[in-house]
């Protein structure tokens, strides 16, 4: 089964004014569909971001790969890392942390690699989660996401979840986002007010939610000793604390004092940054996620390493749709050692281009798909209709500060703000 060629298509979708430690999303997300053809007949659908110079490389790849087969994802990797030689992504919204070479690759390489999966599991007749190793659950458990946010976009209506700019606020998003989907844990994304304030709206969510997990990320808003003050002030609250502070020796120094673990999905976020993150005992907590791991094979390759060094494994998420999340769902069901409520933002958007009703929520979880490939069928006319979307938004790579500063001329990006 030989590939015969890729289509790259750059989609936006709506997104609301959700707030973090680098400004304000912007109207639209980007994201780029991956469809992989072959001789076959059977096609595999990949999800990824969408900025210019992804999309460039993600050109680059799909040249690379074609003509190999469907199985040979060795070759794939290799041919991948071959076209990107010398190639450093950067990380130009400042929310994911530090890119490295052997990182890019593995971000470019990442949607074809779950493309072919799914392909493979189409003609094999098997869900992508059995080409893992099998499924260790039925059902996917993930959390809920609350951002600080505004009531809707500057000069645009209210959207349907409003303001949460207080404790209050944040408590009234939690409610609406556990009645509607059934979380059993909840995440803040916090580094937006002042780290008293986010303490408080933390405390407000215990006591409205007083069995539930909690978390807060303030995306490396906080120097480390600020980090330390914070975690002794929510000793007993947080499941864990994630990023609080920048760099793999500022997280140690965090690490040796907070009583609870931290997590991260900015200071470990490729393969070269497991072994000083390991010898610092810089995490405790790695977040996953497939779109930067390289894929799910090596997703689960990442699950196996913090599994040997003792570190717990939960899954991150951006603002995505529904190939990544059935992809997200595969993969965490294939993943004994990820023990956590992953992440999602999927309560956010109001678009998507996966035909409906495969993934829902059911008391916070997702079921894993058992149909063939990830289970997914792309719906082409919604997929025209994101495109077009994309093309008339104008927005070509994320920039939540620029927006910002949009709306308050004198918003500055600062890490450590506080
Ligand atoms: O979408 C956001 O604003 C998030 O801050 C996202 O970009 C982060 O990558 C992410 O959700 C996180 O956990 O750090
Ligand atoms: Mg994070």
């Amino acid at each position: 089964m030989r590939i015969t060629g890729v289509d790259i298509t750059p989609v936006a979708f709506a997104d609301p004014p959700l707030l973090n430690a680098v400004g304000v999303h912007q109207p639209y997300a980007l994201r780029a569909i991956v469809q992989v053809r072959t001789d076959s007949g059977y096609t595999g659908l990949g999800e990824t971001y969408a900025d210019r110079a992804h999309l460039e490389r993600l050109r680059l790849v799909a040249d690379a790969v074609t003509g190999l087969d469907v199985f040979a994802l060795n070759a794939m990797f290799t041919a991948a890392a071959r076209a990107l030689a010398g190639q450093t992504g950067s990380d130009g919204h400042g929310l994911t942390g530090m890119i490295t070479e052997s990182g890019t690759v593995d971000r470019v390489f990442s949607p074809f690699e779950v493309a072919c999966l799914d392909i493979q599991g189409k003609a094999l007749g098997r869900p992508v989660s059995d080409l893992l190793g099998g499924a260790v659950r039925h059902a996917v458990p993930f959390s809920a996401y609350l951002f600080y946010k505004w009531d809707g976009h500057p000069g645009s209506e209210p959207d349907e979840w409003g303001a949460a700019l207080d404790p209050d606020g944040i408590v009234a998003q939690a409610r609406k986002m556990v009645d509607g989907y059934g979380f059993t844990a909840i995440k803040l994304k916090g580094g937006v007010f002042a780290p008293d304030l986010e303490v408080e709206a933390v405390r407000a969510l215990r006591e409205a939610f007083p069995e539930t997990p909690l978390r807060l990320d303030p995306n490396a808003a906080w120097t480390p000793q600020t980090s330390i003050k914070v975690a002794h002030a929510l000793d007993g609250v947080l499941e864990y604390l994630e990023d609080p502070t920048p760099d793999i020796p500022g997280m140690a120094e965090v690490a040796r004092e907070a009583p609870m673990p931290l997590a991260t999905n900015m200071c470990v976020v490729s393969f070269d940054h497991l072994k000083p993150a390991v010898l610092a005992d810089a995490v405790g907590v790695v977040l996953s996620d497939h779109h930067y791991w390289g894929g799910l094979h090596r997703s689960k390759l990442l699950s196996g390493i913090c599994d040997t060094f003792g570190m717990g494994l939960s899954m991150h998420s951006n603002s995505h749709l529904g190939i990544s999340l059935a992809a997200m769902v595969h993969l965490a069901a294939a993943t004994p050692n990820l023990t956590y409520a992953c992440d999602t933002h999927w309560p956010w958007k109001t678009e998507d281009l996966v035909e409906p009703g495969v993934l829902s929520f059911v008391d916070g979880s997702v079921a894993v798909p058992t149909t063939p490939g990830l289970g997914v069928e792309l719906d082409t006319d919604a997929l025209a209709r994101l495109h077009e979307q994309y093309l008339r938004c104008g927005i070509r790579d994320r920039d939540d500060t620029a927006y910002m500063q949009t709306i308050d001329p004198t918003y500055e990006r600062r890490k450590p703000r506080w």
